[in-house]
């Protein structure tokens, strides 16, 4: 299991004090004390991750080892989900926990692969948690995923909704990375000006808590003054989609599919006739686009 990351020895600290992230808190709370599968659900960006690390430390596993596959990067994901020498691979994680991200990433053989290996890994005394920023149950009802594996890892589910959802946890976060980036930068940043703040309370934050803290921090980058303002916010704000556009790099495809669909449901708006146009743009049916609309959850 070489090229996997073990990380997260750090007590993970999740800010926020939403109804929602209460609730997830609470989830992972109580999901801690159990040995079950626990998926984690939610866009991309929105903290799955932490959430998992939390748990983690939050069971009596603390003090093993925490281990992250990520299932749409990892180029030995096949050498990974093989089952020879599982206890051999898995020998340095026993009582620890192994977290899979972005498991409907995987192919549907790699799935039922997967759904077999953490069987295996659960007997090898090792606590699977898994995470999707795709909804599967909608893959389920469209036959896109091993139907053994959503059963499996729809045992324990953990939602985590979008930041937009939870307005609430903005300004809290914004606080939380600019005290852990002055730090990191040696600036004294002291917050946002009243306009900036407007911005960042009314923006949509399509890339979630990832896409906060990026533009805070190339923000932080920018400004030589005491409070970051509209200014420094609109050359780093929303540049997580709009610079892959302009410069693209090599990311997951269906991270790509929600960036272009929202791209273009904001250029011809989400009325039915804007949908209409968006889905010409992209050449896909009007069905394929509400289908898509509806696994991103792009209309809210
Ligand atoms: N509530 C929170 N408090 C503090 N930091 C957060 C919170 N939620 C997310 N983050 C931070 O935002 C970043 C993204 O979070 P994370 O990687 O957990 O998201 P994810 O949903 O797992 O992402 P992906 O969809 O790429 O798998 C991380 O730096 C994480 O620490």
């Amino acid at each position: 299991m070489d090229t996997c990351v073990v990380s997260h020895l750090i007590q993970p600290v999740i800010v926020g004090s939403s109804k929602d992230i209460r609730q997830a808190v609470k989830m992972c709370c109580k999901a801690a004390r159990e040995n079950s599968p626990v998926l984690f659900q939610g866009e991309i960006g929105v903290g799955k991750l932490l959430m998992a690390t939390y748990l983690h430390h939050e069971s009596s596993r603390l003090g093993k080892p925490f281990l992250q596959v990520d299932c749409d990067f990892d180029e030995g994901i096949r050498d990974i989900l093989s089952l020879e020498n599982v206890e051999t691979k898995l020998r340095f994680l026993k009582g620890g926990t192994l977290y899979f991200r972005e498991i409907a990433s995987l192919t549907m053989d790699e799935q039922a692969r997967l759904h077999r290996f953490c069987l295996a890994a659960e007997a090898e005394g090792v606590r699977v948690l898994l995470g999707s920023s795709q909804n599967i149950h909608l893959l389920m009802y469209e036959k896109t995923i091993d139907a053994e594996l959503y059963r499996y890892a729809t045992e324990w589910e953990i939602y985590i909704s979008p930041l937009r959802q939870r307005r609430d946890d903005i300004m809290a976060l914004t606080a939380h990375y600019i005290r852990e980036f002055n730090q990191r930068l040696r600036k004294s940043v002291q917050g946002l000006t009243p306009q900036a703040e407007e911005v960042f309370m009314s923006y949509r934050w399509p890339g979630n808590v990832e896409e906060l803290r990026q533009s805070l921090m190339r923000a932080m980058i920018l400004t030589a003054e005491s409070f970051i303002g509209r200014r420094h916010l609109a050359e780093s704000i929303g540049q997580g989609v709009d610079q892959f556009l302009q410069n693209p790099d090599v990311m997951p495809l269906n991270r790509m599919e929600e960036l272009l669909l929202r791209r273009a449901l904001s250029r011809y708006g989400t009325t039915l006739e804007g949908k209409r146009r968006a889905a010409r743009a992209l050449n896909i049916s009007l069905a394929t686009l509400y289908n898509k609309v509806k696994r991103y959850n792009v209309n809210n």
